[in-house]
């Protein structure tokens, strides 16, 4: 990703992804690695600008294009790994739970779903992937908090599977991890991950205009935009 300053996740980088993911499938890609151009943040997730008064059409495209990206990237056959080389808050951290494998630098970044310190919900496959990875217990407490896991934390938790000491080196474990699945039978492969994340996925896919409509009403409601002007004012602030 390479949307500075910090990947938010607007329209047009949601476009390009899910095009970027729609090709490599149909390229048979071997695998992927996900990271940032960034030196200190991989993705600050969605971007406000696009919640904070919405044109409407433009909500509803915004939020389908993000479940139709997110439905790609979490159902991809091919392997997929998150070099986290930076702060991974909410979408980033969504987009980083939905790669197979997490390495991220350390020691100074952080990643988790913090929405509800925003005064706004994680919607249910936020929440499904964080439980994916973390458990349910974890991802309760994880999720009722917000909690912005630092490296170290995220690690002993199991959001991230291996800690890197740079940009360089997450990516050279993420091709070890690339490299480990390159000799499987590919069809045995995709046919487990997908097995394993099935329910998940299908939970969106049977809920997708109901998701729409309440992330489009959940906007529509005052003290929603004021939470998203008051939190837009202290980024800006800082
Ligand atoms: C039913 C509703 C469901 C809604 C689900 C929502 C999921 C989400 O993803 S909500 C978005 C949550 N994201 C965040 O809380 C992250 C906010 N950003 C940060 O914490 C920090 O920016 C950072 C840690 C990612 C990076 O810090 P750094 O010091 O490097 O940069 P900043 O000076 O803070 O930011 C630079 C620049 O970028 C603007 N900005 C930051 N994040 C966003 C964003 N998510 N959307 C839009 N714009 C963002 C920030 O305001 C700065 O702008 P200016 O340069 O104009 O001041």
């Amino acid at each position: 990703m390479q949307k500075p300053p910090v990947n938010s996740l607007n329209l047009d980088l949601l476009v390009a992804l899910r095009d970027t993911l729609v090709k490599l499938e149909k390229e048979k890609c071997k695998g992927m690695i996900l990271t940032s151009e960034s030196p200190s943040v991989f993705s600050a997730g969605l971007d406000i600008m696009e919640m904070y008064r919405p044109d409407h059409n433009r909500a509803r495209k915004f939020w389908t294009t993000l479940q139709d990206t997110w439905i790609k990237l979490y159902s991809s056959p091919y392997p997929t790994v998150a070099a986290i080389n930076g702060h991974s808050p909410a979408g980033g951290c969504l987009l980083a739970l939905s790669c197979e494998y997490r390495v991220m630098v350390g020691p100074k970044f952080t990643i988790g779903l913090n929405e509800t310190q925003l005064g706004i919900v994680a919607p249910f496959w936020f929440q499904d992937c964080m439980r994916n990875a973390i458990g349910e217990r974890q991802a309760e407490l994880a999720l009722t908090l917000g909690k912005m896991f630092s490296v170290d934390e995220a690690l002993k938790v199991g959001l991230i599977d291996e800690i890197a000491k740079d940009k360089a080196d997450a990516i050279s474990k993420a091709e070890d991890f690339l490299d480990e699945q390159s000799g499987l039978p590919a069809l045995a492969r995709s046919t487990v991950k997908v097995a394993f994340r099935e329910a998940t996925l299908n939970r969106l896919l049977k809920n997708r205009e109901a998701d729409t409509k309440m992330f489009l009403d959940f906007i529509s409601m005052p003290k929603v935009q004021q939470a998203l002007e008051m939190y837009m004012q202290t980024l800006k602030k800082k």
